[in-house]
């Protein structure tokens, strides 16, 4: 396939003459313009469309969101082992990963309909099985059969929003679907919280409530419609033309529905047969899309973001929360910040852009992350030393530290205190219990009964003066990371592939999100106990500063722009990519001299 294959395809949207950025002289406003976006208002359905569809961003965030309020309680009615525990809650990260990678073939056979009804379908029978599972095994199988729908709905909801949007506002619907990812992430963290005084049973309600939006959107989707792009891929042409008539209201769709249906055509007659994936590869703009797109996601991932919700409550800690269930409502406020802020992306994406707003929030992203690091590296700098040094029968490592900040690294060991003020005194090193991490395996800490009196049992967490500085930097970096960083990706990627490569490239980056995802949460302890907790901060500095320069050499701008015009983004060298950003030399096709013609700026006096 040559590089030829996109400027024919150039060639073929100006054939229908469906990319002019305004209406040239003495054309009627019906075959001249943006004629695929001649009414900037949009239709009420496409709402419909996007709140149905974005009930799966919602699922997705509820059900990663939701175990580990889960967790404290199962761990303890079912008595599982720390395996068990990380079993529970990878299987279904891992089992997204794979659903996710396969996802491309069944968007691309069944439709992106059949498939979201597909992903309601798996995300109702999983929370049915979660919410009766009288056993571990049964469960892990149901955390394994919700993790397969969180994987097919990352990848199709986002493509299906993206395909039946009107392009002036696609940016913003697909950016929805984020909003219910830290939507369902916030109420399950309310769930949790709410559940969590009902120590027998708690958890069943928490993770069948799942069931609710699962069922709702599994009927809606029964009524709702096929994508139109990919029924007139499939050469439904007639449905094609209804759905797309129903989905822009009843309004003129001539051109907008003749520039899908000529470059599907076009797309047919050059693509040739083979392996969507190798032809993707071997196709140059396809090529590059998909190494942004998933560079994209990778780069979400290593900046950091689950490490930081999920270590939310120790930071809290940190800051002085000792109360367990206070600590929860607090991990319940971190998660209604990054919600809070990805509704400040969905109000900014179509305003400044998909590039300004990644390139944005990356660089608060990374000046946050320095400031967690230096709160850590301040709080390790002061860490109280160990003055008390118990007879350990046990012989364990705990007594080899001396001061608070390397025996909290080792994950088993804790710190047992008291306090006068905020002066730490009469401090020991000592083993955690087998049994639970919230108190000693023996000594002053080992007492489970809470009294005025008692010493406190900080275990991965030192007291700290600085704690200040590591919150303000959470709060910083997840007020940063929402707007952008979170959504983007799954916007851009919904955008930058042409439809014979939409669900296979989607495919593969929604997979790399979820890898990069297991990778970061797995080995986040052990590089905080190899580097420490502020050298794992700079670290994830460090990976954002790459995200950086990739996003900057990388990234185009695709606000505005019919999908279908969106591959010859993708023309130039790799790195050069991002400067074809629409602000800077956006595709503008005018009418000159009868002809249609790509402006650039050295043309612009030719114009007729
Ligand atoms: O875009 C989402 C969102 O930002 C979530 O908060 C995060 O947990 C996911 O991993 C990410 O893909």
């Amino acid at each position: 396939m040559s590089d030829l294959m996109g400027s024919r395809r150039q060639r073929a949207v100006d054939d229908g003459e469906q990319s002019l950025i305004g209406p040239p002289s003495g054309d009627s406003g019906a075959t001249g313009g943006n004629l695929l976006d001649q009414d900037e208002s949009t239709p009420c359905f496409v709402y419909v469309l996007a709140f149905f569809s974005a009930l799966g961003g919602f699922l997705f965030g509820y059900d990663t969101g939701v175990v580990s309020g889960a967790m404290l309680l199962i761990k303890k009615e079912m008595n599982l082992d720390k395996l068990w525990q990380e079993l529970l809650v990878s299987s279904t990260v891992g089992a997204a990963a794979l659903a996710a990678l396969s996802g491309g073939y069944l968007n691309g056979w069944l439709g992106r309909r059949i498939c979201i009804l597909l992903a309601s379908f798996i995300f109702s029978a999983g929370g049915v099985i979660l919410g009766l599972a009288p056993d571990k095994v049964v469960f892990l199988v149901g955390r394994i059969i919700v993790g397969l729908g969180i994987g097919i709905a990352s990848m199709t909801v986002p493509v299906y929003i993206a395909e039946v949007s009107p392009s002036h506002q696609r940016g913003q619907l697909v950016t929805i679907n984020s909003l219910f990812i830290t939507g369902g992430q916030f109420i399950a963290s309310v769930v949790d919280g709410v559940f969590s005084y009902l120590s027998h049973d708690g958890w069943r309600y928490m993770l069948g409530l799942s069931v609710v939006p699962a069922v709702l959107q599994f009927i809606g989707f029964i009524f709702l419609p096929e994508s139109p792009r990919w029924l007139l891929q499939k050469g439904r042409s007639q449905e094609a033309r209804q759905v797309l008539s129903q989905i822009r209201g009843g309004r003129n769709i001539d051109a907008e529905y003749n520039a899908i249906r000529t470059n599907i055509e076009e797309e047919e007659k050059e693509a040739g047969g083979g392996l969507v994936i190798l032809r993707i590869l071997r196709y140059g703009p396809t090529r590059r899309a998909l190494i942004i797109g998933c560079g994209l996601q990778m780069f979400q991932q290593l900046s950091g973001i689950n490490t930081v919700m999920y270590y939310s409550a120790t930071i809290l800690q940190m800051a002085g929360v000792r109360d367990d269930k206070q600590a929860i409502w607090l991990a319940a406020a971190t998660s209604a910040t990054n919600f809070v802020f990805t509704v400040v992306g969905v109000w900014l994406v179509e305003r400044v852009g998909r590039r300004k707003l990644t390139l944005g929030s990356l660089l608060g992203t990374g000046l946050s992350l320095t400031l967690l690091a230096v709160g850590f590296l301040l709080s390790a700098q002061n860490s109280p030393p160990v003055t008390l040094h118990p007879v350990d029968s046990q012989n364990s490592t705990c007594r080899l530290y001396g001061s608070c900040e390397f025996c909290m690294l080792d994950p088993n060991c804790g710190f047992c205190y008291r306090e006068n003020g905020s002066r730490v005194y009469n401090a020991s090193c000592v083993p955690v219990s087998q049994v639970s991490t919230d108190y000693a395996s023996w000594g002053r800490c080992s007492n489970q009964t809470e009294g005025t009196d008692n010493p406190i049992w900080a275990y991965n967490y030192c007291p700290t003066s600085y704690s200040w500085v590591v919150l303000l930097g959470l709060i910083l970096y997840l007020a940063f990371f929402a707007p952008g960083m979170g959504p983007m990706p799954w916007t851009v990627n919904s955008e930058i592939y042409p439809l014979w490569a939409r669900s296979t490239g989607n495919a593969c980056s929604a997979g790399v999100n979820w890898i990069f995802n297991v990778l970061v949460s797995l080995t986040f302890l052990h590089v905080a106990e190899f580097l420490t907790y502020y050298g794992a901060f700079f670290m994830y500095t460090g990976l954002v500063v790459l995200g950086l320069l990739f996003v900057q050499g990388c990234l185009p701008e695709t606000q505005g722009l019919q999908l279908e015009e969106i591959e010859n983004l993708f023309n130039r060298r790799l790195c050069s990519c991002g400067a074809s950003s629409s602000g800077d030399n956006q595709v503008q096709y005018i009418r000159v001299n009868g002809s249609n013609y790509l402006l650039s700026e050295s043309d612009a006096s030719d114009v007729e």
